[in-house]
This record gives C-alpha cells, structure tokens and sequence, in this order.
C-alpha cells in the first residue's frame, strides 16, 4: 500500500471496494462505517465511539485513507476489472509478470471481486478473456502458449484445485532458483468459457466452511497461475522468448478469534492464515520499504515462499531498482534444435517463395498481358511501317520495269532508224560504186584507145604528146548528192550508236536495278502468297519485254517480206517482159520466116517444153496452198487490228493484231494482278515504239509501208479477187482499203518451201536493187504491154503454148549472143532491140558504155544458159569461156558464189521504207502483176537474175548489168564504213 501522494510510476496498485451491507447485516442493525468521499479517498467511522462518553468528546475518530482508487458499493464488476486489472494484460503479453491478489477481512467479499458469479464475472474470467483477445491480435507475428494452474494453500498445504485426487503439492526450486509446484495441472486453453468452467469446478473444491463472519467463507488461499509463453513467428538461430506469469490471488480473509468466535480446526485454520497473511504483509511492507530492506523474508509461508518467485523480479520490488523489466530469455539451442529452424526455415523460404513466385506469377501475367499488347502494337506499327517499305520497293520495281521499257522501245526506235540510214547509206554508196566503176571503165577504155594509137605514131611523138591519164569526168548530180549524203548519214549514223549505247548501259543498269528489287522484295515476302504475287509481277513484265521484241521481230519480218515481195514483183514483171519479147520475136521469125540458129532453136525449144508441162505453173499453186496453209498454221504470232467492230474484217494488219495481242496479254496480266495485291503493269503506251519518229508514226498508222499499188488493168487491187495478184499486192492503199494482204498475214513464208526459199534467194539479191530500181521501161509499148500481159486476156496471136504465167526470163540481148549466127540473122533480130532502147538523149559515150554492158549481160545469160541440163555439155563447147574468173561471183553458174552473193548484199534488216519502184513513171504502174515468185527446180536457174538486166534502155538497168562481170558494190553494202574504198579498190 501506498500513500496518494507516491509516483505514477509505482509497480504497486492500491484500490479499496466497499461492498453492500448484506441483509444480515442490516437484520443486525450494523451501520455504514466506511464511506467513499471519492474516487481515491475513504472514510473510515470509529465503529466504538461513544456519545456519551465525555472525557472522548469532540475527539474525531474518523480515519480518512487514500488508495489508488476505491469503489463503493455501487461499483460494478466491469469497472473494478477496468481500473485494477485490465492494464496488466498489455505487460503480461510483453513478458512483464504481475499478481493480482485481494485482500481484506473475512466476508468483505474478496471471492466476489476475483472470481464473481456467472452472471457477474470476477477478475479472473475478465482478465483471461482479454488476454486471449490480445494474444489472437498479435498472433501473426508471435506464436504464443498459455497454460494455467490452480491450487490453494489450505493450512501451509499446498492443493491443486484441477486435480484435487493429486493430493498435497510440494515446492521446489529448481537450480535457478525458481520454484515450481511440483506435479501441479497446467491446462493449456484459449477458451475463455472453458477457463471459467475449470475455474467454477475448481473453487468447489476449494476448502470453505461457515463461520460466524461468512457462510462461505474460503479457509485457503487460491492461487490461479496463468503463464504465458511467448516467442517470434520468424525463427533464429538465437530465438527470443518471452515468459511471463500472471498470479490472481483469492486470499483467505484474516479474522479475529474473537470475531468470528472460531473453536478447534478453524481456530487453527485462522491460525494460519494470519500467519502467511502476516508474512505476505511483512514482504510488502519490506519490497515497499523505499529505504530498501536488505532482506525479505518470503520463508514464513509458504504463500510468500510461491510469490518469491515474483517479487525476486525487479520490476516487482521497486525499492531495489526503481523499474520492471522484462522477462527475456535467451535460449540456447542444440544441434537438433538448429536442424529443427533450419527445416523451419526451409519451410518458411519455401513458403515465402511461393507467395513471391505466385504474386510475381500474378505480376508476370499482367505484365505479359501488357508486353503482348505492347508487342502487338509494335508489330503493327513494324507490319504497317513494313508493308509501306514493300510498296515502296513493288513502286521502284514497277518504275524501273516501266524504264526498261521505255528505253526498249527507244533502242527499237533507234535500230530502226539506224536500218534506215544503212539503207540510205547503202543506196548512196551505189550509186558512188557505180560511178567509180563507170570511171574505171572508161580509164581502161582510154588507155586501150591510147595504146592503139601508140602503136600507129612513132614512139617519140607519142610519148611526147600523149597524157599520162584520161580526164577525169566531172561527177554527176547524183554522186555529188550521194557523196553529201553519206556524210550526213555517217553522221547520223553514229549519233544513233552514241545514243544506243547509252541507252544500253541505262536499260543494264536498271535491269540490275529490278533484280535487286525483285530479290529483295521476295525476302521481304512474308507468305508465299506475296512471293508467288511477286514473281507472277516479274513475269509479267518479262512477257510484256518479249511481247515488245516480238513486236518488234514481226514488224521486221514483215518489213523484209515485204520487200522481198516487191522484189519478186519487180521480178516477175521483167520476167514477162522477157517472155513478151520472146514470143514477139518468135512471131516475128515466124512472120518473115527468118532463120533460126539451131542453138537458139534448140533453147527455145526447152523453153517451150518447159511451158507444156507447167512445172512453173504447179510451182506457182504448191506456193499459193503453202502460202494459205502457213496462214492458216499462224507460224507467227497473229497480228490483227487493234480496235473494236474490226473482228468482221479478214484483212487484219499484223503489226497491229501484235500490238493488240500485245494489249491483250496485258488485259490479262492486270486481270491476273487484281486478284492479287500488287497491281500490274501498266505500259504507258504499248505502241510507244512506234511513237515519236515520223518512222515510227508510219508503222503505227500502216505498220510498214508497202509498195505502191500494182494495178491490174488499171484497177485496184481489191478488184482481183482471190487471184495470185493478191499475193503481190500489198500496196498501203489496198491494206488499208481493207484488202487481203497474204504476205502480211503470213507473215513469214516457210523455209520448207523451196519455191518460196528460191524467190527468198533471189529477192534478197535483188532487194535492195529493187529499192533503187527505176521503173524498167519496156522495149515494148507500155499500152501494148498493158493488154498483152493482162492475166485476165488470153494470149495474143494464137500462141499456141503461151502462158504468160510461166514466162522465162531473158532478153534479146541473151538471145542474140547466144545464138552464133551470121550478122545478118543476128543483127535481124538483135541489134534493132538494142537500138531501141537506146534513149535519145544518150551520149555516143553513153551508148557505148551501154553497149559494151550489155554484151557482158548476154555472156552472164550464156553462163545461165549454160544450167539448163539438157545443153550444159554442148554450151560449154559451144560458148566462149568468160572474160575474167578473178572474181568469184562470175561463176553464175554455180549456186554458191550467187548465194554468198546474195546474203552479203542483203542487208540484215532491210528498211521499212516505200520503195523506189513506186516512182510515177506511169507505164511501169502500169504493168501487169506476174504470178508469185517461183523456180522450177528442175531447172533450177539461180542466174535468172541475169533476166533482171535484160531490158538495158535505162541507166539503172545499165549500172545493174555490170555487177555479174564485176565485183559486186552490195557486198559492202554492210559496211557503210569500208564500201567505198573497198568498191574502189575492185
Ligand atoms: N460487492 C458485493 N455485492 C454484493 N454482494 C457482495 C459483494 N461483496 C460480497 N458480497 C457478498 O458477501 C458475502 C461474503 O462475500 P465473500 O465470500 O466474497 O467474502 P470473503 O471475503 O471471500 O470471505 P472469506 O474470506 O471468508 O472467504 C457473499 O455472500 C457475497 O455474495
């Protein structure tokens, strides 16, 4: 106990209950000696005062004492609990021991205070419901165990109340000094309800009896111990636990004998207790002694001997250190212990990762959803970004195809312009040739004149008057111009191969541009579909390059067919003049019965065997049916008009029906390219080959320009109805006209036709020299020879084998020096043509020239006379050898010398250009159309070119006579750059 006036901080709590008078007191008379004045203070009345005693009047028994806190007896249960108790429970958890004991006189209601009733609960079901409360509060942390005991000291004995049968307890002190109720119940329990029951059963067991004071007055002490164990959920190797006690204490109520009248045992019960009360009184009073006894006796009792324990505690005698402590206890493990906290440990970390693992599991999730959304949007951020990249390298590709394009058809351009200037440069460099050679003539002429002379004059005069070389003639209109064309040409010329090379190393470097795209753009492809897309593009652009060249190919087939065409038309013109001729002088003989050599007799003769069994006539049908079949097998790519409504005309233009195939196949790319991403190619123009150049503008229009019409009898060529002239006529105004071009529709005339392949020989012999030919003006009168060659009129005069279809070319040249006669019989018949053709406006100079020219045809025409097989043997005995064998070409009689001929006179490309035929002479438009091109092969007279020259009334015949005896000026028509000096130098 402690006066009011002491610290807060005093271990030791005071408080004072006055319970209510009973009734039995009240029945008694008792009065209320004790009052509360407040919450702290209390009144204690002089229950002996006496009124009338007057010695002790005025003299104030009252004794007020102070207490911690003190009820009176309207004091609940709660609020008693609240104000002494509750606060230690916070401490027990802690490891701070307490002891909660009542003390006080018998049946002032100590029992009440700690242990209540069950419908008012004392101290010990409060306090161990709130200590289970907190310990549940803090269970996460802290693992706790709370075991309790209860036991009386009844007469210096100690009881357990929990197992009564267990007899009297002994205690002991163990080697720490502690002392233990040996064999004393501890009931492990969190049940607060079950604590009370525990507490009820036990307190029935505890020692009462009667007495004069208490009908149930406790003769023990009860001592209910509640232990509290405590230590960390997380385990170390150095484990703190924290142990603590908690002793509520139901004292046995100290009495008077004399008070409560008490006899025998309960004499000697009372005995005892005032004896361990006193020396329960005597350890306070000492542990309070704030002078600080050295020495507490806790061995009276055996009361103060259990309490020992507690107040050997420092912070239960606060006279000795001022403070509590706490019950610490640092616990020394074993081996197995440790492998105990290891396992633990073990199990802690594995259960901590889990949770880690599981919220990262959590975690990863949510962040792999976010990652995926992430990555979806970079993927088509990255799939948006690159499929703009691919249709930015697909629109390079596409431009670079379209380039390659452009400069393909710019290199077309420029090879056909290129094939025009050889062309032109081919024809100026005959003419030259052809006057070169005139020149030479006419050198070798005057020096055989001048040696003549020499050999008449004395040596000294002539050597002294005669020049060295003939004058040198001045150079005609024509060679001049032909002179100053060839430098422009030249010119040209080589600007065009400038330009081509240009264009060439730009069309490379795109190609290798577009390759790269292209495998790029297939690395980039992500499907096979894209890819296959991809190469479906490139292949269509390689289809539309071939289509281009194809294009191109065709035009220039058809071009060189054409012109090979005419050539055979010119051909075939001169053929029958020569036919014409030979039937004239045959009337002619036969009309003035003139002697016929036998020679010429015995070749006419093979002539007119030749005409009875129509082997040319059949030549010329197996031609046409070949000629149709070839059309109808379409060897070459079909080549119609591009355009609608044109489906009803026959007379289609292949370059054009190529040009709409050509649309066509790109109809059908970009249809392909629809049902794909990609879109296709799209030329910018399919006929930009044909284009820009006048040329070019030309093709388009008419594809290649044809020759001039060749009417027959003064009509049209529509007029001639699936006639052999159809074959022939190609004219642009027929074409256009709409009428049936075979050649263009065919195209190509088939190298198994050895018609075909001859007329080939001999027009490319003849193409260019038909592209410079003059009309060849007829011996005859071109009126007469209108109606005379019609093929619609019937032969004239009765001849009686005559078909003008199969009329073998020659000329009365050929015929008059093959023939050997006399002066008069050759000159009859001969020399009056000769002079016929002689114009007048010819010089003597000219004439002569003319003369000696044809003298040169007509040993050509007995070389040719001498392939007829029937009179080979006997015309090589019969006519002179030729003048000169230097030159290889002479051989006319053998096929190979022609041929070689012919391939190196033919340009490789001939020029798409109107011919020169297409002169307006007038008679020679005027000529009748001969039957295709065609050869016996039993003949099989390569040198029927030689009929070419017969007709010798013009100067370009002239020049054309010469070429058989000398070295040919289209050998080198090829090589623009060497053909003058090479002509020159032959
Ligand atoms: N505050 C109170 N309110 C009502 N009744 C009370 C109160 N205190 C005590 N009593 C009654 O007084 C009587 C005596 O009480 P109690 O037995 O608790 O006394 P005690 O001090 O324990 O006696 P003892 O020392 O002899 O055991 C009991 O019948 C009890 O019910």
């Amino acid at each position: 106990m402690k006066d009011i006036g002491e610290s807060k901080d005093q271990q030791l709590t005071v408080a004072l209950r006055i319970r209510p008078v009973s009734d039995a007191e009240q029945e008694e008379g008792a009065t209320i000696a004790a009052h509360r004045l407040d919450e702290q203070m209390v009144i204690l009345m002089d229950p002996l005062e006496d009124p009338d005693d007057i010695l002790r009047a005025n003299r104030s028994r009252e004794k007020t004492y102070m207490f911690d806190v003190a009820f009176d007896y309207l004091a609940s249960q709660a609020e008693v609990y609240r104000a002494t108790t509750k606060g230690l429970i916070e401490g027990l958890i802690s490891g701070y021991n307490a002891t909660v004991f009542a003390y006080g006189p018998t049946g002032c209601g100590k029992t009440y205070t700690m242990l209540g009733t069950d419908k008012e609960p004392g101290i010990y079901v409060r306090t161990l419901n709130d200590l289970f409360r907190a310990i549940e509060e803090t269970s996460d942390d802290m693992l706790y165990s709370v075991s309790m005991s209860y036991l009386e000291i009844y007469n210096e004995m100690i009881r357990d109340l929990l197992n009564p049968s267990s007899g009297f307890l002994d205690l002991r002190e163990d080697s720490k000094g502690v002392i233990q109720v040996a064999g004393i119940t501890e009931v492990s329990t969190i049940n607060a309800q079950e604590i009370m029951e525990l507490l009820v059963k036990g307190n029935k067991q505890r020692t009462q009896e009667p007495t004069a004071a208490n009908r149930t007055s406790s003769r023990s002490h009860a001592v209910l111990q509640v232990a509290v164990r405590q230590q960390s959920r997380c385990r170390d190797v150095l484990q703190e636990v924290r142990f603590a006690r908690l002793f509520m204490i139901d004292l046995a109520g100290s009495e008077r004998a004399a008070q409560t009248q008490n006899r025998g045992q309960r004499l000697k019960e009372g005995a005892h207790i005032n004896r361990s009360l006193l020396a329960l009184g005597n350890c306070i009073n000492a542990l309070s002694d704030k002078n600080g006894a050295k020495y507490v006796n806790y061995r009276d009792s055996k009361l103060t001997r259990l309490l020992k324990v507690w107040y050997r505690i420092p912070h239960v005698a606060p006279a000795r250190s001022g403070s509590v402590k706490k019950n610490l206890v640092n616990v020394s493990y074993h081996i197995a212990q440790y492998t105990n906290i290891i396992s633990d440990l073990r199990c802690e970390v594995q259960r901590l990762k889990k949770k880690i693992a599981d919220q990262s599991s959590r975690q990863l999730t949510s962040e792999r959803a976010d990652i995926r959304h992430v990555q979806a949007e970079v993927q088509a951020h990255s799939s948006q970004q690159s499929r703009a990249e691919t249709d930015q390298l697909r629109e390079q590709l596409l431009d670079a195809f379209r380039q390659q394009m452009v400069i393909r058809r710019s290199l077309l351009e420029l090879e056909n312009s290129s094939m025009e200037i050889q062309i032109d440069t081919s024809k100026h460099l005959l003419t030259i040739a052809d006057w070169e050679q005139e020149q030479s003539k006419h050198r070798r002429k005057w020096q055989a004149e001048r040696k003549k002379e020499s050999l008449k004059k004395d040596e000294s005069e002539k050597d002294s008057d005669s020049p060295e070389s003939p004058p040198d003639s001045n150079e005609s209109q024509e060679v001049r111009l032909a002179r100053e064309a060839l430098v422009t040409l030249t010119a040209e010329q080589k600007k065009l191969q400038r330009q081509k090379v240009l264009l060439e190393r730009r069309f490379l470097e795109l190609r290798d541009q577009a390759r790269r795209l292209e495998e790029l753009l297939h690395r980039r492809g992500s499907s096979d579909e894209q890819r296959e897309v991809l190469g479906l593009l490139c292949k269509v652009h390689e289809l539309e390059m071939e289509n281009t060249e194809m294009q191109s190919h065709a035009l220039l087939r058809d071009s060189v067919i054409r012109q090979k065409n005419l050539v055979v038309q010119r051909f075939e013109q001169h053929r029958h003049l020569c036919d014409e001729i030979i039937q004239q002088q045959r009337q002619f003989m036969d009309d003035h019965r003139l002697l016929v050599p036998p020679r010429l007799q015995e070749l006419y003769d093979v002539y007119m065997r030749e005409l009875d069994e129509r082997k040319l006539e059949r030549a010329v049908a197996l031609d046409k049916v070949t000629s149709r079949q070839t059309v109808q097998d379409g060897s070459l790519p079909k080549i119609s008009l591009h355009g609608h409504g044109r489906d009803n005309v026959q007379e289609v233009d292949s370059d054009q029906e190529s040009v709409r195939n050509a649309s066509s196949d790109n109809r059908r790319a970009q249809i392909k390219a629809r049902r794909h991403t990609l879109p296709p190619i799209l030329p910018e123009d399919n006929n930009r080959v044909f284009k820009n150049s006048p040329h070019a503008r030309q093709m388009r229009n008419r594809t290649v320009v044809t020759p001039p019409p060749i009417h027959i009898n003064g009509k049209g060529s529509r007029e001639v109805s699936h006639s052999v002239s159809s074959h022939l006529d190609s004219s642009p105004e027929s074409s256009e006209a709409g009428a049936d071009v075979l050649l263009s529709r065919t195209g190509e005339i088939r190298p198994s036709n050895i018609v075909v392949k001859a007329a080939r020989r001999r027009s490319k012999a003849l193409e260019v020299e038909a592209l410079r030919l003059a009309p060849p003006p007829s011996p005859l009168d071109p009126k007469k020879q209108k109606s005379t060659l019609s093929l619609t009129e019937a032969p004239r005069r009765g001849l009686p084998v005559r078909r003008p279809e199969l009329r073998h070319a020659t000329s009365d040249d050929n015929l008059s020096s093959s023939t050997g006669e006399g002066p008069n019989l050759q000159a009859t018949w001969t020399r009056p043509h000769q002079r016929q053709v002689t114009t007048k406006n010819q010089t003597p100079r000219e004439n002569d020239f003319e003369t000696r020219r044809k003298k040169r045809r007509s040993r050509s025409f007995e070389v040719t006379g001498q392939a007829l097989p029937q009179s080979k043997t006997a015309a090589a005995q019969r006519f002179r050898p030729l003048d000169s064998t230097s030159d290889p070409h002479l051989h006319i009689n053998r096929q190979a010398p022609v041929h070689r001929h012919q391939y190196r006179a033919v340009p490789p490309i001939p020029k798409v250009r109107a011919p020169l035929v297409s002169q307006p002479t007038g008679d020679v438009s005027d000529l009748q159309v001969c039957p295709p091109p065609t050869l016996i092969p039993d003949l099989c007279l390569p040198p029927l070119c030689t009929g070419f020259h017969a007709d010798s009334s013009t100067a370009h015949l002239n020049k054309r006579g010469s070429h058989l005896r000398q070295p040919q000026p289209l050998l080198y028509i090829n090589n623009t750059g060497n053909s003058s000096q090479r002509a020159r130098r032959h």
